[in-house]
């Protein structure tokens, strides 16, 4: 990556090193300032930005940071590095407890729970006498490094840039990770993730804990630069100016935070020194300051300042490569043997029985349609074989498991790939990104090994996987556009490549018609013709009698959630029944 930035990097590292020689203490101090907020603000644009959720409460984590450092060094006398792990160790397993707690919530929920444990942990901190109460700690020790002291500002500043630096190299390469990945897919609902075999509560709680530690960092590095710690600046008035930062700077993107900890910071030292001029009441104008700031980049630019600068994501720039040592291929079973059985399969909600003693088998290699005018139950037959629903009554059976009352999670593992009704992509990753969150079932990459940049080699071969499949559906040459730039069509192909990438042995497709034009819908029975080819199973719920019928090999008939009909396209069209509940169709 350094080298990648090679120039920028140099120049930067320049600037860096002959700032504290330039800039006068004062400038110096405020840089710290801004450093070790970025670092809690970078927390919150994974959290929140990418992941989707919403904490006020990261003042009480760079709280525990500050605090355990100061006890350790400056109460019990143990070396100031000490403190560092333990900061860390503390914020992590603080949110670990607490997320595992809360972060089954979701929504507004979870936001409010975060206020609510955040204002306790910053009420202990002024009430516990150990902590020093509410006049809290002082005389903590300044860090050293071979005997050098770090104590005056201009030093602790390469101290800060350094941390600053390896936080956002090691967000970023998380970011760009199989786990960043399913970070950012977390915003595509549970629905979404769980198909692609995202534990949506580990991948919360991975953020979760990673935000914290990030405050913990910061938290550490404030104690040892104010060498003082008290209630007041873990207060939740500083959690929500947390938010604010990340909010206003740019919360879709690391640079925002930094952004947002440079505007929040300086506009705080400018304010305290000018508004006291004009009023007695200093305080409360610069909140109202804060408050108008928000309203106006929330109106003129919802991506945050970030947002105005020129466009640069996530996306790793490498050429998209076909070549490398493919990802280890589940064994197909031979066409023509029994893959997925439903026996008397059963759905009430309530006192209506949507799916009513369904039975039928689908054999390896075969193309199967579950068809039915509006209401028959066909969605919810669906979604009961692809674990979305709990039947009533039943089993599903795939491959000899009875998956009836297995996760939805643990389907893509066992070959059961699904696509949506209406279309589920991360509308602001590349195509390429999009058909790499289906292999994720398929490697093993974690957290740390992610943000050390440990996983070049199984990110190639996922690459060139992904490079694959949508050379399949052919849309290679536009692997690295925004998959929102793209029409409905081929969005329902980008989800088909995504599917395939997991290696499905079975493909549920949920009205692949839908919605499609003519043409497009050609394009669409060709190419599952060709999955179909090359030995993988497809089962469909659509309403197009006319693509249905150019392309399946067998057809099961629901109405009223019974199963009236079954049999080949050619069967299908003569039978009575069908016929009678499609009056006027064009059967
Ligand atoms: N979650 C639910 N709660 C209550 N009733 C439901 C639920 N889901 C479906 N139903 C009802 O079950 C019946 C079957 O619905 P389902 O969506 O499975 O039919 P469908 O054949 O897919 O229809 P369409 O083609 O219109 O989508 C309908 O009467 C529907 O109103």
């Amino acid at each position: 990556m350094a080298i990648r930035y090679g120039l920028p990097s140099l120049a930067l590292l320049m600037i860096v090193a002959l700032a504290p020689f330039v800039l006068g203490s004062f400038y110096i101090a405020i840089l710290n300032f801004v450093g070790i907020y970025s670092i809690v603000a970078i927390g919150i644009v994974i959290l929140t930005g990418s992941g989707g959720l919403i904490s006020f409460g990261q003042s009480a984590f760079v709280g525990l940071g500050a605090y355990a450092t100061a006890v350790l060094s400056a109460n019990l006398g143990f070396s100031p590095w000490l403190g560092l792990p333990v900061a860390l160790a503390l914020s992590a397993l603080t949110a670990t407890i607490l997320g595992m707690i809360t972060l089954h919530l979701s929504g507004h929920y979870l936001a409010l729970v975060t206020l609510a444990w955040g204002m306790v942990i910053t009420l202990l901190f002024g009430n516990i006498e150990e902590l020093g109460g509410h006049t809290g700690i002082s005389d903590i020790p300044a860090l050293s490094i071979a005997g050098i002291s770090l104590a005056p500002q201009e030093r602790y500043f390469y101290l800060v840039a350094a941390c600053l630096v390896l936080v956002v190299i090691g967000t970023t390469c998380l970011m760009q990770s199989r786990q960043g990945r399913a970070i950012r897919a977390l915003k595509g609902g549970e629905t979404l993730v769980t198909s692609l075999g995202i534990s949506q509560f580990r991948i919360r709680l991975g953020i979760f804990v990673i935000s914290a530690l990030l405050a913990g960092l910061a938290g550490w590095l404030y104690a040892h630069s104010q060498r003082y710690v008290g209630p007041d600046p873990f207060s939740i008035q500083t959690g929500i100016e947390f938010l604010l930062m990340a909010v206003i700077g740019g919360s879709g993107h690391i640079a925002g935070a930094i952004i947002g900890a440079t505007l929040f910071t300086t506009l705080h030292s400018v304010l305290q020194d000018l508004l006291p001029l004009i009023t007695s009441r200093a305080g409360n104008i610069e909140k109202i300051i804060y408050g108008c700031l928000f309203i106006l980049v929330l109106q003129h630019a919802r991506s945050g300042l970030v947002g105005l600068l020129p466009r640069f994501g996530w996306r790793k720039r490498e050429p998209v490569s076909l070549a490398a040592e493919p990802l280890e291929r589940r064994s197909l079973p031979k066409r023509g043997s029994p893959l997925l059985e439903v026996s008397g399969l059963s759905k009430q909600f309530g006192g209506l029985t949507a799916v009513d003693n369904v039975n039928f088998k689908v054999n390896a290699g075969e193309i199967v349609a579950l068809i039915g005018p509006n209401g028959a139950g066909k969605s919810t037959t669906f979604n009961l074989i692809s674990g979305a629903l709990r039947p009533t009554k039943g089993t599903v059976t795939f491959a000899g498991q009875n998956l009836t009352s297995e996760k939805p999670l643990h389907l893509v593992k066992v070959g059961v790939a699904r696509t949506f009704q209406h279309v589920k992509l991360r509308p602001n990753m590349s195509l390429l990104e999009n058909v790499m969150l289906g292999a994720y079932s398929r490697t093993k990459t974690g957290f740390l090994a992610g943000a050390l940049h440990l996983d070049a080699t199984v990110e190639k071969q996922v690459r060139a996987q992904a490079a694959l499949a949508l050379q399949r559906i052919g849309l290679l040459d536009r692997a690295d556009d925004m998959v929102s730039s793209l029409p409905l069509g081929q969005q329902r192909a980008v989800e088909i490549a995504r599917a395939l990438a997991s290696d499905p042995v079975i493909l549920l497709l949920d009205e692949p018609a839908a919605g499609l034009r003519r043409l497009e819908k050609e394009q669409l029975s060709h190419l599952l013709k060709e999955i179909s080819a090359a030995g993988v199973t497809l089962l469909l719920v659509e309403h197009d009698m006319e693509f249905v019928m150019g392309l399946v090999d067998r057809i099961i008939m629901l109405d009223f959630g019974k199963q009236r009909a079954e049999g080949t396209p050619e069967e299908i069209r003569s039978n009575p029944v069908v016929r009678e509940a499609y009056l006027g169709g064009i059967i």
